[in-house]
């Protein structure tokens, strides 16, 4: 199958006074045409750098390393090397990869309406009078599930509701067909219905647009929804991928089991027993554990070896990959 986007190993981090923050910190994935790739793991752990990464958004006080690659038209580009204020990655957002994100309201200016902005997006990429701009708009926002586009295009962002308003944001998204489109947590500040509406709508879209999707979330029940790949991220680092079902069915490393554990399973409530918490808080980026980073959390964490040896990604099953000396060094020895 013919690729997307190739990411080599990753290394985003942040030079501040007080140290150096690796907020990604050397991951490699693809993303394939049409396909839709999970990313999951605790706030903190990167999954936000990884996408502002792609699309060079992460500002001046970083650097970053490893290889972006975009198949595009027979070629291939390296974001990575591209100057972030150059016209050759501006004319890769929105149009080849567009991204929505949590907060609506910090795609939109609150002193213009939805509709110019939207139709600004359009203008942008696409040489359209404003006339045939604001039908596409509508086209658009209608498309997106937003009722009576043709009264709501002239509305302020403050006239929305945060559903609406997400709507829009994906509309606008659309609006310059892109090949790939980054979803940062879209839903979770929205009531669960609505949640669940929005997830089914970008579903939909991306059937009839035929885009691929990355879907960020902390939240396993969008990965199980959304996802056909998945990674998880821990400090920086992917700790597994693999297909979904495996991710849900055959879980390996310590903290994608935590991670599942920590959900609620319908059917599964025993009277009086609690849910499962990881255990401890993320570590200081500053100040990193030695050895693997999740020893200090792990229940299977083994003295002298998981505190020591840094262990790496390793396909142990076809499509399957794991970071964690449980698997490998122990088995191999044991
Ligand atoms: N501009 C920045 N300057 C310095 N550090 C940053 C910057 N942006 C992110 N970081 C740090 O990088 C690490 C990863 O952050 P990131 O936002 O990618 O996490 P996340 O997994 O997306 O979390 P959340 O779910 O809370 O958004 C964090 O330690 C964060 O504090």
């Amino acid at each position: 199958m013919d690729k997307l986007l190739e990411v080599k190993d990753l290394k985003t981090y942040f030079v501040l006074d007080e140290g150096t923050v690796r907020a990604v910190d050397g991951i490699s994935f693809e993303i394939k045409p049409g396909r839709t790739l999970g990313v999951v793991g605790e706030s903190g752990c990167g999954k936000s750098v990884t996408a502002l990464s792609i699309l060079k958004l992460t500002g001046p006080r970083s650097k970053i390393q490893g290889e972006i690659l975009l198949y595009k038209d027979g070629q291939v580009i390296d974001i990575a090397k591209l100057d972030p204020k150059g016209d050759e990655i501006r004319s890769i957002r929105g149009k080849e990869i567009a991204m929505i994100f949590q907060e609506p309201g910090a795609s939109f200016s609150p002193v213009h309406t939805v509709g110019e902005q939207i139709m600004e997006a359009i203008m942008l990429h696409q040489k359209l009078d404003k006339k045939s701009a604001r039908e596409a708009v509508i086209d658009l926002m209608r498309i997106a599930g937003i009722p009576r586009p043709e009264l709501r295009i002239d509305e302020y962002p403050h006239q929305f509701s945060g559903g609406m308003l997400q709507r829009a944001m994906i509309a606008m998204a659309l609006s310059c067909r892109p090949r790939l489109l980054i979803a940062d947590e879209p839903t979770t500040n929205l009531d669960v219905t609505i949640q669940a509406q929005i997830l089914e709508l970008l579903k939909e879209l991306q059937k009839q647009f035929g885009m691929a999707v990355m879907m960020i979330t902390h939240n396993l029940g969008v990965i199980a929804e959304m996802a056909e790949e998945v990674i998880v991220m821990y400090l920086g680092k992917i700790v597994e991928s693999a297909p979904v079902e495996e991710i849900f069915y055959s879980p390996m490393h310590p903290y994608t089991k935590a991670l599942l554990e920590s959900i609620p399973k319908i059917g599964k409530k025993v009277k009086g027993k609690r849910l499962k918490a990881i255990k401890g808080i993320v570590p200081d980026p500053y100040n990193l554990p030695t050895g693997c980073t999740f020893h200090p959390r792990c229940p299977e964490f083994i003295k002298g070896l998981c505190d020591v040896r840094i262990p790496e990604l390793v396909e142990v099953k076809p499509g399957h990959k794991v970071s964690c000396l449980l698997y490998g060094e122990v088995k191999n020895h044991g």
